[in-house]
């Protein structure tokens, strides 16, 4: 099938990508000059595990292409995937400016019938203002030309977004019953029948109802997660271990292991900006969502924890102390940066006068883009980008552990010892068993774990 990808972030390039793989012929467009010359030098501008062998194997068979071309992009797909950014706005709804664009551009260039399909996560109601964009836009050039369009959230996760992609738990795709619906239900239908043959994973609903199965999704995932983050905060007061307590209730099925982890709070582009647009999206039909206002309310509380724990071992005035921190990402197996608790934790320390090492196994180029944009040159200049874990920590007072990679989590602690002028550890992702580390002679901070370390 030939198919268009409009925006080639991280869910269009894999989205565009993981297509290609299944055989079709796929455009991936984007107004960004510089994305489409690295794309098509056979560089990849993110760190996404297997992205890069998935992209050059289908450049290489000629079913991906790379382009800043709108009009040859509206030509070639009868499939138009929406895959472009939907930020927050000052007043945290969704921007839609980036989603209206492409609709328009779809509009003005297009001639035969179209498939619009919304990818990128929209609140309810958008499919009806793309509607309106592109007919004005059709109506404007004068073309006499059908359409469609179709809600088909993505719910990929960063750092495995082309095994989710293509191994997909469910497929959601909301459609109208107009004849344009129909026809484009069976378009879809023979697009992700590789992914599900009887489509047993595929939920057919309609396109509000698509859309808001999005947002719900991340909604309640990000309420697991900041429901357990205020349960750590209790334990370590009341002298309880939240890891035993996440096993506990994690063995009930109903409740079931995933997202309970306790830690340094969520980050990335998506749980912070899909819970504040959910939020806005009640507001402006006058309900308040008092559950996820709490959420995200715990949520920027927990990303200050590490910061507080700092503060209460070494005093308010961090001057003259220095930090080791492993992890700038907001997750392992990805550079992004966006709504990383690292940033707020390296703000705090920079405020309190301290200096910090920093490092991370793939986001170094990424984050000191990123934070040169949140710091000023003086206090930059506090900030030393290390060359490896283990060369952060020289004459640092303790280490902050931010984000869970894998290469962190079987350190050697002895060489952890030697090279921090004292054996403190501020675990913000509980990698380590605190009576394994009392055994090290390493003073350890979890997060709701306090328990074992007094003991
Ligand atoms: N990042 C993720 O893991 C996931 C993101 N989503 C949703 O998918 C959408 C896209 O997110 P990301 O891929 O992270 O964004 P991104 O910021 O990585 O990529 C968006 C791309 O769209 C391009 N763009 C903007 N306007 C354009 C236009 N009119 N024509 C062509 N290209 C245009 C930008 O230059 C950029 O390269 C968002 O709504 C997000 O909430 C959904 C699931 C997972
Ligand atoms: O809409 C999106 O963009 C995506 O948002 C999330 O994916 P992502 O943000 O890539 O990463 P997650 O693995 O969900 O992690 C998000 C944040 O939650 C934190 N987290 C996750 C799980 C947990 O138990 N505890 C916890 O603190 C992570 O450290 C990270 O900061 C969802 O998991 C995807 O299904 C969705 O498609």
């Amino acid at each position: 099938m030939k198919i268009t990808i409009i925006g080639t972030g991280y869910v269009g390039l894999v989205t565009g990508a993981c297509l290609a793989e299944l055989g079709n012929d796929v455009f991936c467009l984007d107004l960004d000059e510089n994305k489409i010359a690295l794309l098509n030098s056979g560089g990849i501008p993110i760190h996404e595990p297997g992205l890069e062998e998935v992209v050059a194997r289908n450049v290489a068979a000629g079913r991906l292409h790379f382009s800043t071309d709108v009009g040859a992009s509206v030509a070639h797909g009868v499939l138009q995937f929406i895959a472009v950014g939907t930020p927050p706005d000052e007043d945290g709804s969704a921007d839609l400016q980036y989603v209206l664009a492409a609709a328009r551009n779809i509009g003005r260039h297009m001639t035969g019938f179209k498939v619009i399909v919304d990818k990128s996560t929209v609140p309810v109601g958008t499919a009806d203002r793309v509607s309106a964009a592109v007919r004005e836009e059709i109506a404007a050039s004068g073309a006499t030309a059908s359409f469609s369009v179709v809600s088909n959230p993505e719910f990929l996760k960063e750092g495995a977004a082309v095994d989710d992609f293509m191994r997909p738990d469910r497929i959601v795709l909301g459609h109208d019953g107009s004849a344009e619906g129909l026809r484009a239900r069976d378009l879809m239908k023979n697009l992700y029948k590789p992914f599900n043959r009887n489509h047993e994973r595929t939920f057919w609903m309609d396109v509000r109802s698509a859309e808001f199965t999005k947002y719900a999704a991340n909604a309640m995932l990000a309420t697991r997660i900041s429901f357990m983050n205020e349960l750590a905060n209790l334990a370590d007061k009341v002298g309880v271990d939240i890891e035993a307590v996440r096993h506990g209730i994690g063995s009930d099925p109903r409740i079931g292991h995933s997202f309970l982890y306790a830690g340094a709070g969520y980050g990335g582009s998506c749980f912070p900006k899909d819970v504040q647009a959910l939020e806005r999206t009640a507001c402006q039909f006058d309900q308040e969502l008092l559950i996820l206002r709490a959420v995200e309310a715990v949520n920027d509380r927990q990303k200050l924890v590490l910061g507080r724990k700092v503060v209460a071992s070494f005093g308010e005035d961090l001057a003259g102390r220095h930090f080791a921190v492993w992890g700038l990402a907001f997750k392992p197996n990805t550079d992004d940066m966006r709504e990383a608790p690292a940033r707020v934790l390296l703000r705090e320390l920079i405020d309190r006068g301290a200096t910090v090492a920093v490092y991370d196994p793939v986001a170094m180029a990424e984050a000191k883009r990123v934070l040169s944009l949140d710091f000023n040159a003086a206090e930059l200049a506090r900030i030393e980008f290390a060359a490896s874990s283990m060369g952060a920590l020289e004459q640092a007072d303790a280490l902050i552990i931010v984000t869970e990679w894998k290469a962190f989590r079987s350190p050697d602690f002895d060489q952890i010892k030697a090279r921090l002028k004292q054996a403190i550890v501020f675990d913000g992702r509980n990698l380590f068993e605190p009576e394994q580390m009392a055994a090290n002679g390493i003073e350890y901070h979890g997060i709701g774990r306090s328990v074992l370390t007094r003991r």
